[in-house]
């Protein structure tokens, strides 16, 4: 039978000392008692409680964060059950009342004739990993709000306008619904941005895509920038008489906003041009070319002297 070199008794110190300096804190739970065999001195500096407090399992568990304790305790528990070595995260709580993540990594210490006996492990601080964890998730869902919204107004943007146009158009073919487009495009813009310098331009446009998405009303409608200084709303379920009626609500909005225009041969206010266009989708029509013909009445509107709405 194997029997333990001498020179490891002799070396138990050692083994201590290094045990002991490590960050990573070392542990030993009975199994039969349940209670704390060992734990390292480092648990303080760590946790703020005293080696001497951590007594049972009980004590282990119940400084854990409430959200965790569930899981992390039945899933220790069934894997030490079956003798299986595992590891888990958890937010363990300080004495001072904040949590600290910690990962626990557990080896399962079994006799000869394969009954648990105990729990030995190490407490790892992973708080920083954690952080930088949590900072990436932030930073990602910023750049997918970003990828969606325009930057300068916050509004959908151009890549949005075109999935949800896709997304209503296929809901309008299969339930035979009627989808309506206005596509806006403020008037002399060029002279507006000349006159008041880009920033004030920029300013403008913020306004009036804030007003804009005032008129669209119902949670299915989507108003976007479509590009520059146009800017286009998608109106799912809304027939031409509704969407018309939204077309006068974004013209009433924008001129009870004053914003002064002043240049030479405009009016005093800032204004928008509109087309409207409304289809129930058959097999036989695509996105692109409805969109094409509301653009045609947006032409129109402009041609026929701005400040007005194309419909039909
Ligand atoms: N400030 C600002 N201006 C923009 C932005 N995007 C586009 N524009 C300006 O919008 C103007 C559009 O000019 P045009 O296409 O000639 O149209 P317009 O002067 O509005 O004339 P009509 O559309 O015919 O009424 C250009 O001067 C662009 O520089 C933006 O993000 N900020």
């Amino acid at each position: 039978m194997y029997s333990k070199p001498a020179e490891l008794d002799d070396n138990s110190s050692v083994y201590k000392t290094l045990l002991e300096s490590t960050k990573a804190i070392p542990w030993k739970i009975d199994w039969n008692t349940m209670q704390f065999a060992y734990i390292g001195p480092q648990i303080e500096a760590l946790l703020g409680w005293t080696p001497e407090s951590w007594v049972s399992v009980d004590d282990w568990a119940t400084r854990m964060h409430p959200e965790d304790r569930e899981w992390v305790v039945n899933f220790c528990v069934s894997q030490s059950q079956s003798g299986v070595d595992h590891e888990a995260d958890y937010r363990a709580l300080h004495k001072d009342g904040h949590h600290v993540w910690i990962r626990d990594v557990v080896h399962v210490v079994r006799t000869d004739d394969g009954e648990v006996e105990a729990l030995i492990g190490f407490m790892f601080d992973i708080s920083e990993r954690k952080k930088t964890e949590q900072e990436l998730a932030e930073l990602q869902k910023q750049l997918e709000e970003y990828s969606f919204k325009d930057g300068l107004t916050g509004i959908a943007n151009r890549r949005m306008f075109d999935n949800v146009l896709e997304e209503s158009w296929t809901h309008a073919l299969r339930n035979s619904q009627p989808l309506s487009i206005i596509l806006m495009d403020l008037d002399n813009f060029k002279q507006y941005n000349d006159l008041h310098g880009h920033l004030q331009g920029d300013e403008c446009l913020k306004s009036v895509a804030s007003l804009l998405s005032k008129a669209a009303k119902r949670s299915r409608d989507l108003v976007a920038r479509y590009g520059g200084e146009e800017f286009v709303m998608i109106l799912p379920e809304t027939d031409a008489d509704s969407a018309l009626t939204v077309a006068e609500r974004c013209r009433e909005l924008l001129a009870k906003a004053e914003i002064p225009h002043g240049g030479d041969n405009t009016g005093p206010l800032v204004t928008l041009s509109m087309g409207v266009g409304t289809l129930i989708p058959s097999r036989d029509d695509n996105p692109k070319r409805f969109l094409d013909m509301v653009d045609q009445r947006l032409y129109e509107a402009k041609n026929g002297g701005r400040n007005q709405i194309i419909s039909s």
